[in-house]
């Protein structure tokens, strides 16, 4: 049996007398598309959160490739390989893709320009660029020196997916990547995470679009009151029963898988 890649047992987060984490459970096996639903308010933030170094849990643990983590903040769960793509990108709008895409990791010129005066290697960064989003078939962007603000949501969702996947992931997870997305915009990033995982990056899903999530999870992590409820099969359940399990109208037959 394969080991999970990114495992958490019995997470705990209290914020006041709000319990965010009751004892969650979560497992990602290498390569796997998994989707995280769960109600509003059901804790899958948190989970996330936790996962990626922007919450402590107050009690659980974490291991990532088996290893026991504990990441004080996002920049250390990013180098070990954990990036997380927020709904509200992190992108800025007036940078170009390619400063976009190297955000934080700018290679510097040779020699004493980069050394002591830190400046930038603008070709590099580009090629690299654009050799990374045609990869991803992400060269309908024609410009690599366009400003991102200029690019539609579903390319702007593009660069950050393929900023993720480019500095040797591990897990990428999207936090409601289609939210904001229309049905052509939608599609492409859809593609795009089918595309990842094709090569061999496993990803996390989080997103309330049933359709979405039943056309390309391979499992489907159900969240329900600060816990994982269940994990099912998307090809042996329907979205209606997905939907009962994550409100509670309907009890699932096994409780994880
Ligand atoms: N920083 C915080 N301070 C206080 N309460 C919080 C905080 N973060 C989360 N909570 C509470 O913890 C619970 C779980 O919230 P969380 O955002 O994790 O749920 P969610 O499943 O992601 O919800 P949604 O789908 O609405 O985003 C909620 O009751 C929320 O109000």
């Amino acid at each position: 049996m394969t080991e999970p890649l990114l495992y958490a047992r019995n997470l705990v987060k209290r914020y006041g007398r709000v319990t965010a984490m009751d004892h969650a459970d979560f497992d990602l096996y290498p390569g796997e598309i998994l989707a995280v639903i769960g109600d509003n308010g059901a804790g899958k933030s948190s989970l996330i959160k936790a996962l990626s170094g922007a919450v402590q849990p107050d009690e659980g643990e974490i291991r990532l490739d088996g290893q026991p983590v504990a990441f004080a903040s996002p920049l250390e769960a990013r180098k070990a390989g954990i990036e997380t793509v927020y709904q509200t990108l992190a992108l800025s709008p007036a940078l170009s893709i390619s400063d976009n895409m190297f955000m934080g990791r700018e290679i510097q010129r040779q020699g004493f320009m980069g050394k002591w005066f830190g400046m930038l290697d603008k070709p590099a960064m580009e090629a690299f660029s654009r050799q990374k989003l045609s990869e991803l078939g992400l060269m309908t962007i024609q410009n690599i020196s366009q400003p991102v603000e200029t690019l539609s949501g579903g390319q702007r969702q593009g660069v950050a997916v393929a900023r993720a996947a480019a500095f040797g992931s591990r897990v990428i997870i999207l936090d409601e990547p289609t939210a904001a997305l229309g049905v052509k915009e939608s599609r492409r990033v859809l593609d795009l995470i089918l595309d990842v995982r094709s090569r061999g990056i496993p990803i996390v899903l989080i997103s309330h679009n049933m359709p979405h999530v039943f056309e390309v999870a391979d499992r489907i992590h159900i969240h329900r009151l600060g816990r994982r409820l269940c994990v099912i099969n998307p090809k042996e359940h329907t979205m209606s029963d997905a939907v009962a399990y994550m409100t509670g109208a309907k009890v699932p037959e096994v409780l994880a898988a």
